[in-house]
C-alpha cells in the first residue's frame, strides 16, 4: 500500500514497550510509512536516550512523551537535556503552572544557544487533562470543579500565554481549543480508537477519522496498533479509514 506522507506524518505511533527490542521490531514492521514515533515513559525508562537517537538517525520525527511536572528549575534542566536529543516534540503538564511552563521554554532556548551543532526548535506541548480522565474523576478525585472542557480550555490558554506551541487533549475538545487559541495552536490527541476496538483505560475517545474531522493536527495511537496481530495492517487500515 502506498501511504500518502501528508496523512502518515500526522499519525503518532506510541511505542509503549518494556524493551528496545520489541519497539525495534515494530519500527521495522512499519518501515516505509513516514509516521511520527512517540516514545513514552515505559520505553524511555528502559531504553533511554539511545533509542531516541536511533529513531532520529533513521529519519523519524520523534515525540518524547515524558510529561514533565516538577519545580520550574528541574523542568528547565529537563527541557534543556531533552532538546539536546534533537526530538521534534516533547511535553510538560500544564498543571505545573505558568512559571514551570516558562521555565520549560527557557530550557529549550538554553540548549539551542549552547549547542555545538544545529538543533531545530522542538514543539513544546502542554498536557491538559489526560484522555483517561472522565468528568467524574476530574471532579471527585482530582478535585477540579466544572466541566473537563472548561479545564482543558483554561489550561490551553495558560499554555499559550507561556509560549507553548500547543496542547495534548482529547479530540473531543479540539474544536473549542482551536476557536479559543487559533488554528495554528497545535493539538495532539490521544484517546483514539478505531470503530469497534477496545477503549481500555481511555475515557474521552473518538475514531481516527472523527478526530481529523474535528480539525486535530496529530492523532496518537498505541494499543490498536501494538496489540494487533498485524500491526502494519492495523496502521494501514487506520490510514485508509482517514482518507
Ligand atoms: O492524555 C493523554 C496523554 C498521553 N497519552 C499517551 O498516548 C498513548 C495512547 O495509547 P493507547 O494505547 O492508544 O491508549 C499512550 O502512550 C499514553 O501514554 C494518552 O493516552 N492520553
Amino acid at each position: 500500500m502506498t501511504v500518502p506522507a501528508k496523512v502518515a506524518e500526522r499519525i503518532m505511533v506510541a511505542l509503549d514497550y518494556a524493551e528496545a527490542g520489541q519497539a525495534r521490531q515494530l519500527v521495522e514492521a512499519l518501515q516505509g510509512i513516514p509516521c511520527y514515533m512517540k516514545v513514552g515513559m515505559q520505553l524511555f525508562y528502559s531504553a533511554g536516550p539511545q533509542f531516541v537517537l536511533s529513531l532520529k538517525e533513521q529519519g523519524y520525527k520523534v515525540f518524547l512523551d515524558l510529561k514533565m511536572h516538577d519545580i520550574p528549575n528541574t523542568v528547565k534542566g529537563g527541557s534543556e537535556s531533552i532538546t539536546r536529543l534533537g526530538v521534534d516534540m516533547f511535553n510538560v503538564h500544564v498543571a505545573g503552572g505558568k512559571q514551570m511552563l516558562e521555565s520549560a521554554m527557557e530550557g529549550v532556548d538554553k540548549a539551542l544557544k549552547g549547542g555545538t551543532h544545529a538543533l531545530a526548535h522542538p514543539l513544546v506541548i502542554g498536557v491538559t487533562q489526560l484522555t483517561s480522565t472522565s468528568q467524574q474523576v476530574m471532579n471527585e478525585e482530582i478535585g477540579l470543579a466544572g466541566s473537563v472542557e472548561a479545564t482543558v480550555l483554561r489550561y490551553a490558554a495558560m499554555a499559550q500565554s507561556a509560549g507553548l506551541a500547543g496542547v495534548v487533549a482529547s479530540p473531543l475538545e479540539v474544536v473549542r481549543i482551536k476557536e479559543a487559541c487559533g488554528s495554528g495552536f497545535v493539538t495532539v490527541t490521544p484517546g483514539i480508537r478505531p470503530a469497534g476496538s477496545d477503549i481500555g483505560d481511555q475515557s474521552r475517545v473518538l475514531t481516527p477519522a472523527e478526530a481529523f474531522a474535528q480539525g486535530t493536527d496529530f492523532i496518537v495511537i498505541g494499543r490498536p496498533i501494538t496489540a494487533a496481530q498485524d500491526p502494519r495492517g492495523a496502521l494501514e487500515s487506520i490510514i485508509e479509514s482517514i482518507q
